[in-house]
């Protein structure tokens, strides 16, 4: 076989042909995470790790990371993202090649201002009725991420997918959520045992069959939300966001929809079918309310044990509301700097993504480091926003840190990648979080069940602790 340059790097004692492929056999994912933050304080910055002729290349420093992400070729994903395959299939996330790239085309205008714009109307009425639930619980530690993944999934799907999904018929809705988080430690369990990566054994294997039962309900909850909308698209009983926008485009500009109503409309005109619209749908049901869930109940958590940052957030929404008890607009969510510098402050914490890997499709320099077509990269972001000598005191959580117009390089905060593969939910994220949290740190003070407990970190397809998150929701 050619010398392949990244061979000479450092990295974990590899076993002939095999590699490190036996190092990861039966370590939990609590351990995995764990490793992994020490291989750099023991190889450096650039490691490889092999299993049999795959070679991946960890990296964590800005300028790496910064000739990766912004490489406008090398955008195919690692092969781990193959086992999300059967979820995903063709959807935006794990898309390759012309397909990735048409899609994302024609599905950026999905978000665009005009269109988030409306959806801030959804987000203010899901805010208020996740204030309305809280209050019902003011004596009790409320599991965070349960409150607030119901949150998440109402938004993403009365706003993309024009579909309200209700507190009270929410059986499918749990065992929805409840699959996504089976399948993401399917998919995590088959990344670091390689004989589970086989399909023909995995799929004969009680795991392979659970995975199965969990992907069937997936897809059949997927299948109603479509339905259903397609429905309402019939019957002409339209729900708001889609005549709102039609309210809007009447200035000249075009006509903007929805992403469901958009990719329904696309079908129509034979641009895509059943099944390709069943994979947005699960690609963004999933990316829009996982992550988006885990970075909420994060900053929630932060919240709880830094009583003087919930204060300060106090008092910017008075400085903003005055003595109105009104859901906040689409132009208060914009004048609500302190609160994006601690949601930001949370996302550096903990990125709800920790790390990302691309393929290498095409020779590149990774500074004077030849890096052949055919290697992985993996890039960790956790790692990066750690790093004290660009966060000094890294492990504080200290908003002010956005706000005191610190100079960093742009690749040094990244929770929501960069380049042309980063999140295209990153604007509609924030506004809802902005949204979440005012309305929130408006109502209650929040107290934390252990101070300043440290959360067991694990490695899942997002960043999850192993322990519930409990906060007390006092009313102010
Ligand atoms: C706090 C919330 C969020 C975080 C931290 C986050 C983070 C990320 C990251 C790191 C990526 C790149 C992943 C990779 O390279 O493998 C990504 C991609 C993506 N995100 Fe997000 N995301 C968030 C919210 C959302 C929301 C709300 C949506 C949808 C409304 C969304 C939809 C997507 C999609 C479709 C992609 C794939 C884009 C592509 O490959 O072209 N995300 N996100």
């Amino acid at each position: 076989e050619e010398e392949n340059p990244v061979d000479r790097l450092p990295g974990p004692p590899k076993w002939p042909v095999v590699g490190n492929a036996f190092n990861f056999i039966g370590v939990s994912n609590v351990d995995l995470f764990y490793r992994t933050l020490e291989y750099p304080k023991k190889y450096g910055h650039r490691y490889v790790i092999k299993v049999f002729n795959r070679r991946i290349l960890h990296i964590y420093d800005v300028e790496d990371i910064e000739i990766v992400l912004s490489h406008p070729r090398n955008v195919r994903k690692t092969k781990q993202y193959k086992f999300f395959q059967p979820w995903l299939r063709t959807g935006l996330l794990i898309a390759t090649g012309n397909k990735w790239h048409q899609r994302r085309k024609i599905l950026t205008p999905t978000f665009h201002f005009n269109i988030l714009k409306n959806f801030s109307k959804v987000f203010e009425e899901k805010s208020r009725d996740l204030v309305h639930r809280l209050k019902q619980k003011p004596e009790e530690y409320v599991d965070v991420l349960s409150v607030i993944s119901d949150f998440t999934l109402y938004n993403i799907c009365e706003t993309a997918m024009g579909i309200q999904l209700d507190y009270d018929n929410s059986k499918s809705s749990v065992e929805y959520k409840e699959s996504i988080k089976e399948i993401g430690n399917h998919i995590v369990n088959r990344i670091i045992t390689f004989w589970l990566q086989v399909d023909l054994f995995f799929y004969q294997t009680p795991l392979g069959k659970h995975y199965v039962k969990c992907l069937n309900k997936v897809h059949s909850f997927a299948d109603s939300v479509i339905m259903e909308r397609k429905k309402k698209m019939m019957s002409q009983e339209d729900y708001s966001v889609i005549q709102n926008l039609d309210d809007n485009a009447n200035n000249g500009t075009k006509k903007r929809l929805a992403l469901l109503d958009f990719l329904l409309e696309a079908e129509k005109k034979g641009e895509i079918d059943f099944e390709e619209i069943r994979d947005e749908v699960n690609t963004f049901m999933f990316a829009g309310h996982d992550t988006t869930a885990m970075a909420l109940t994060h900053c929630l958590m932060l919240l709880a044990n830094h009583e003087e940052v919930q204060e300060k957030i106090y008092e910017e929404c008075k400085t903003i509301f005055g003595d109105s008890d009104r859901t906040p607009s689409w132009s208060d969510l914009a004048e609500m700097k302190y609160i994006e510098a601690t949601i930001k402050e949370a996302l550096r914490l903990y990125p709800s993504v920790p790390f990302y890997g691309r393929k290498v499709t095409e020779d590149f320099m990774l500074g004077d480091l030849l890096v052949k077509k055919g290697v992985e990269i993996q890039l960790h972001i956790y790692d990066l926003h750690h790093r004290e000598d660009i966060y000094p005191d890294a492990e504080a959580f200290k908003p002010e840190r956005f706000l005191n117009g610190e100079v960093r390089h742009p690749y040094a905060y990244i929770p929501f990648s960069a380049g042309p593969r980063n999140c295209i939910g990153r604007r509609f994220a924030m506004q809802e979080m902005k949204c979440a949290l005012s309305e929130i740190c408006r109502h209650f003070r929040l107290v934390p069940k252990t101070k300043g407990a440290r959360l067991t970190l694990k490695a899942d397809i997002v960043l999850r602790s192993v322990n519930p998150i409990y906060v007390k929701f006092l009313p102010r």
